[in-house]
């Protein structure tokens, strides 16, 4: 459940009267997502014709000084027709208003479902979308560095420790032992750079059959790896949610559909399976470092460290996927 904060109907009308969209018909908060309280918005629209949006109230994790960057990201793409959310400026023009200490905005509501079992098809066009936002995203002139990297996987491994990350599971520790001072000494440098997602699991993408509606939650975008982004999004489409079973067709349509857009150097295709492998540390990290810092009776779900532990050493002993 992601509603951590309540508003009150006259809150909520209020909140809406600071922005050119009509009047308030609807709210109603959502339940997916972890970080931010999400609300559905239905108003009467400018026109008087009906309109909907996201609400977006930022609990936890984002920065403030950061909220420019990933609001005006979104006005960009959307400009350049990537299918990403506009976001809706108040009456004086700003991205996001303040209540109390907490930041919110409007945003699109776009319509489409996340999937849970790609098809092949699916992965591609999302591949597709990949390396066109990636594309459009050239000419932003924002940057922000990316707070996920190698400095902060060593951060999380040491607040976990050896014992709290053997406590999860012994094969955990020995991954990190192992493979993320190698992956630190050599992560690759000098790959094109870009604006990045960086978080681009199938619950970030709308889809409606095997057209992409929605890219979503760009609230680890960065300038970073695009290759690396390509490792991301590899990692989090084409395994079963355990991390046990890769399925190649999904890997391998994801890629085609990227490279239909923007086609990989021969330096970016060969640090694929080192990319990827950070991807996993990535994710192995965040998840561990939540899972032993969640307390068991939260109201989000944790996610299971091991699921990317498996991927990493899927992609370790399997770099000819990337060939
Ligand atoms: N622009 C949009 N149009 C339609 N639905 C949206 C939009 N933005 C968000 N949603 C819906 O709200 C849900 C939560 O949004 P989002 O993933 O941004 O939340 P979050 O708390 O940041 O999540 P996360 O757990 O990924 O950090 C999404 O799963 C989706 O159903
Ligand atoms: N998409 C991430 C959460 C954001 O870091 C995960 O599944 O672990």
């Amino acid at each position: 459940m992601a509603v951590y904060t309540h508003l009150g109907a006259e809150d909520m009308a209020e909140l809406v009267s600071a922005f050119d969209i009509g009047t308030l018909v609807s709210a109603k908060g959502i339940a997916e997502g972890v970080s931010n309280s999400n609300w559905l918005l239905d108003t009467t629209g400018r026109d008087g014709a009906g309109a909907r949006f996201i609400l977006t109230m930022y609990e936890f994790r984002i920065e403030l000084e950061d909220l420019p960057y990933f609001l005006s990201l979104l006005d960009h793409l959307a400009a350049q027709g990537c299918p990403v959310p506009r976001t809706i400026h108040d009456r004086e023009g700003a991205l996001y208003r303040m209540r109390g200490d907490k930041a919110l905005a409007l945003i699109e509501f776009l319509p489409g479902v996340s999937v849970n079992e790609p098809t092949a098809a699916q992965a591609r066009a999302v591949g597709a979308e990949l390396a066109r936002m990636h594309l459009c995203a050239a000419g932003f002139v924002g940057t922000r560095a990316n707070g996920m990297g190698v400095a902060e996987w060593q951060r999380l491994a040491a607040a976990c420790g050896p014992d709290g990350l053997a406590g999860i599971d012994p094969a955990l520790a020995d991954m990190v032992a192992q493979d993320l001072p190698r992956l630190s000494a050599h992560w690759p440098q000098g790959l094109p750079t870009g604006v990045i997602h960086a978080d681009l699991f199938p619950d970030n993408v709308l889809m409606l059959g095997e057209r992409v509606t929605g890219l979503i939650d760009f609230y680890f975008a960065c300038n970073d790896l695009l290759a690396y982004d390509v490792a991301v999004t590899h990692a989090a489409w084409s395994f079963d949610a355990s991390g046990r079973s890769f399925n190649a067709a999904i890997g391998a349509a994801l890629l085609e559909g990227y490279e239909s857009q923007r086609p990989l150097s021969a330096n970016e295709r060969a640090a694929l399976p080192l990319l990827a492998q950070g991807a996993s540390m990535r994710f192995a990290m965040s998840r561990a470092f939540d899972w032993l810092n969640t307390p068991a009776d939260a109201l989000v779900t944790r996610k299971d460290p091991m699921a990317f532990a498996r991927r990493l050493a899927f992609y370790r002993e399997n770099p000819g996927v990337f060939a």
